[in-house]
């Protein structure tokens, strides 16, 4: 809602000292003798500074006492029934009725002196201050009302440990509680991920084979299950690379942004393995039987370009904007209201979720019985004995 004069630019800069003391300046000229018109002014330009939002209903109390102060109480028609916010503005205007222009001066300054206190207290922290203790394999924020998780491994392609599953899944249970909008998952350097780390199946004792694939069976189930559950909306920013499992997942996600230098890999026969994360029934759906069968069972590698194409990707950013692009995007959408994204989310997910549980059981007793055959083995110490890579 944009109100000329009293209430523009929420977001300019201003060191939240000098902040502070305008704050405080402000309070203090509330003193018996008034609010001056030099009181007024700066509280005017103290508004323009405010990083925080106030909301519809102060913006029109402040736009009210503004005009009351400068044009005294309101003497022009009522705007028509369809221009709402023009009415709105006129409403809360009039309701000032015969206020004095002094004591509507007093109050305007009074009013922005307590915004900007409590905008004082609630500035931005730096980096290290929001992200949260306890992953050593993840970095998670909270920011602008999307919480952030990022696979933390880049000197091994955020390949995926059974540590980093377990605080992928407890990095959602966190943010399926906290007051965060979006949720994104995220790489943190030249790859997204390259799937599963193939370490998981290495020192496995000889007697242990079938408990650890059984094992494997349930940590994969409840992982995949958790996106499945996810009840907010869920975003991928492919920084680079997918490979596996991190490719697979994504029909479970709601938005996926892609960088121009990503590539979508799903080498599943390659590996002796088959698909899981739900894609042998999500990819026919996103883009058709035979582009899903080339990549899950033949393993073509796909471009973003040829991903966002075949409907897997939403969007690509060429990679020298990538961040900017999508964060700028993502910042806007965590703006939207909250419950009524959650409940949309929700309603478009409920309608697959049980058939989505089922196909995630049967993929992971495929799988358990494919951890076990000697084409897995072979290709996993191909891999380990730097004899092949993708
Ligand atoms: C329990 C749940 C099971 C769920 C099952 C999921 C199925 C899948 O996800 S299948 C996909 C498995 N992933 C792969 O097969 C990828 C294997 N990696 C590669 O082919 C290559 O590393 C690469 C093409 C991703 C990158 O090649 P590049 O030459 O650029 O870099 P590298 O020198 O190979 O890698 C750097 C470093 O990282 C290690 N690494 C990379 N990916 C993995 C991985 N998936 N598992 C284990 N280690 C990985 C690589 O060994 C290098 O480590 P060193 O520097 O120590 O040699």
């Amino acid at each position: 809602m944009a109100m000329a004069g009293a209430v523009r630019c929420w977001r300019l800069g201003a060191g939240p000292s000098s902040l502070q003391i305008q704050a405080l300046s402000l309070h203090m000229s509330k003193t018996a003798m008034g609010a001056s018109q030099k009181d007024f002014e700066s509280a005017m330009n103290q508004v323009k500074l405010l990083k925080k939002d106030p909301g519809n209903e102060v913006k029109l109390k402040l736009y009210a006492l503004y005009k009351q102060t400068t044009e005294g109480p309101c003497n022009t028609p009522r705007p028509g029934v369809f221009d709402l916010i023009n009415k709105a503005k006129w409403d809360a205007w009039n309701a000032l009725g015969n206020l004095p222009k002094e004591t509507a001066r007093q109050n305007y300054v009074d009013l922005v002196s307590d915004l900007s206190s409590s905008d004082s207290s609630s500035q931005v922290k730096p980096e290290a201050d929001r992200k949260q203790p306890g992953y050593e394999t993840l970095v998670v924020t909270s920011e602008d009302s999307i919480t952030k998780i990022m696979m933390n491994r880049p000197a091994k392609k955020n390949a995926l440990t059974v540590q980093m599953y377990r605080e992928i899944m407890l990095a959602l249970e966190a943010a399926s509680k906290d007051d965060s909008t979006l949720i994104v998952l995220t790489g943190n350097g030249d790859y997204y991920s390259s799937g599963n780390d193939l370490m998981n199946f290495m020192n496995i004792p000889p007697g242990e084979m079938e408990k650890e694939a059984k094992n494997g069976a349930i940590l994969l189930r409840d992982f995949v299950g958790c996106f499945i559950d996810f009840p907010k909306p869920l975003v991928a920013v492919i920084n680079g690379p997918a490979v596996g499992i991190s490719v697979t997942i994504l029909g479970l996600f709601d938005l996926v942004y892609a960088s121009d230098r990503a590539t979508f890999h799903t080498p599943f026969t390659h590996l002796g393995q088959s698909p899981e994360g739900c894609s042998s029934y999500t990819f026919p759906k996103i883009m058709g039987q035979a582009k899903a069968a080339e990549m899950l069972m033949f393993g073509k590698k796909l471009t973003a370009r040829e991903a966002c194409a075949q409907g897997l990707v939403t969007e690509v950013f060429p990679d020298s904007t990538f961040q900017k692009e999508v964060w700028t995007r993502l910042k806007a959408y965590s703006k939207l209201p909250r419950n009524a994204l959650h409940i949309s989310k929700q309603s478009i997910r409920n309608l697959e979720k049980e058939k989505l549980h089922a196909v995630n059981a049967g993929e992971n007793s495929v799988l358990q019985e494919r951890w076990l055959s000697d084409e897995c083995m072979n290709a996993v110490v191909s891999f380990l004995s730097r004899k092949a890579k993708l």
